[in-house]
């Protein structure tokens, strides 16, 4: 519906047009928690990495809470090749050993979660950035996977046991925005790699989050011809991960949308992190974009 150009945010804000369509989503989301997926191939383009920094700063700026969790598979990828190191996926998650793990934290905890800091901050927003071993944020379990009735070990790949968002709600009363990497420990103190929309996911709903948006490098979820699926509910996505249609990284980010609205979020939205200001045109214009999860 909106006919406005997305493309500088402050043009966008001074537009009285804009403004008016969008008060009413800022009124109802000011105060509440955004979880925000950043996928690893949503920010490889540095323009649109700059984008989505402005975005976040202006989500703050207009009094929501956002909190970002941010992937890095393929950057993950780029490091592991580099020092010969061998690396599979098995339905979406990478088979993680001791010497993957440790590459894993370097670039989420490391390189990428200081990226995306820096981009925020030199936005003019505040953010600090944390991994899931702050302050006992992400405590993680071997994750647990069945492949044709077979168990498979996917080694030290994690799944939420615990969260404990205090750390968020501490940054969040100083004005700061949280960016989370989606890395955990386990009780003997292990590290492990867990799936940064998984991740998102748990966050999302220990706290209490009114959307989890995952920004991803497709339009949303695809039906078998290549078409926009722009709604889903549960049993939609159980349906199309039967039949095939979903596949691949799909997999964990539509389990996570289900797990989440099933605990109380109240919608999941998948979104093409390649078009700018994505973001802001989901939560801010009538017109949704990519595919949204709810409960149905
Ligand atoms: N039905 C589907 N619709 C859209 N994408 C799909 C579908 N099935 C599999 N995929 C794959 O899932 C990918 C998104 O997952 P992933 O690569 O893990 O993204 P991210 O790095 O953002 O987490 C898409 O690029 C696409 O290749
Ligand atoms: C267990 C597992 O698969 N962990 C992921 C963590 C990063 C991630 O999820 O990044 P994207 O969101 O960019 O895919 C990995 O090692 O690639």
């Amino acid at each position: 519906m909106s006919q406005i150009n997305f493309t500088d945010t402050k043009h966008w804000l001074r537009t009285a047009r804009t403004l008016t369509e969008a008060l009413p989503y800022m009124q109802k989301y000011a105060g509440r928690r955004l979880v925000i997926k950043y996928g690893g191939h949503a920010m490889v383009n540095p323009e649109l990495a700059k984008v989505f920094a402005d975005d976040i700063t202006l989500l703050r700026q207009v009094g929501i809470l956002p909190i970002v969790v941010h992937g890095g598979g393929p950057q993950i990828g780029e490091m592991l090749k580099r020092l010969n190191i061998q690396s599979s996926f098995i339905d979406g998650l990478r088979v993680t050993d001791a010497a993957t793990v440790e590459v894993v934290e370097m670039v989420l905890a490391g390189t990428i979660n200081k990226q995306i800091v820096a981009a925020i901050n030199a936005a003019g927003g505040h953010a600090v950035g944390i991994s899931g071993k702050d302050d006992n944020l992400l405590k993680a379990k071997r994750a647990e996977m069945v492949k044709d009735g077979k168990p498979v070990d996917l080694g030290l790949v994690g799944e939420p046991s615990a969260v404990n968002p205090r750390i968020i709600s501490c940054l969040e009363q100083a004005g700061i925005i949280p960016v989370i990497s989606p890395v955990g420990f386990g009780p003997d103190g292990q590290t492990y790699n867990i799936n940064a929309d998984t991740a998102a996911g748990a966050i999302a709903a220990a706290v209490g989050a009114v959307r989890l948006v995952m920004l991803t490098d497709v339009a949303g979820v695809l039906d078998k011809a290549g078409n926009l699926v722009p709604d889903l509910t549960a049993s939609q996505v159980r349906a199309l991960t039967a039949d095939g249609t979903i596949s691949g990284g799909m997999i964990p980010k539509l389990e996570t949308c289900l797990m989440a609205v099933e605990s109380g979020v109240e919608a999941a939205v998948i979104l093409d992190g390649r078009v700018p200001h994505s973001l802001l045109l989901e939560i801010f214009t009538a017109s949704g974009q990519g595919t949204l999860v709810t409960r149905g």
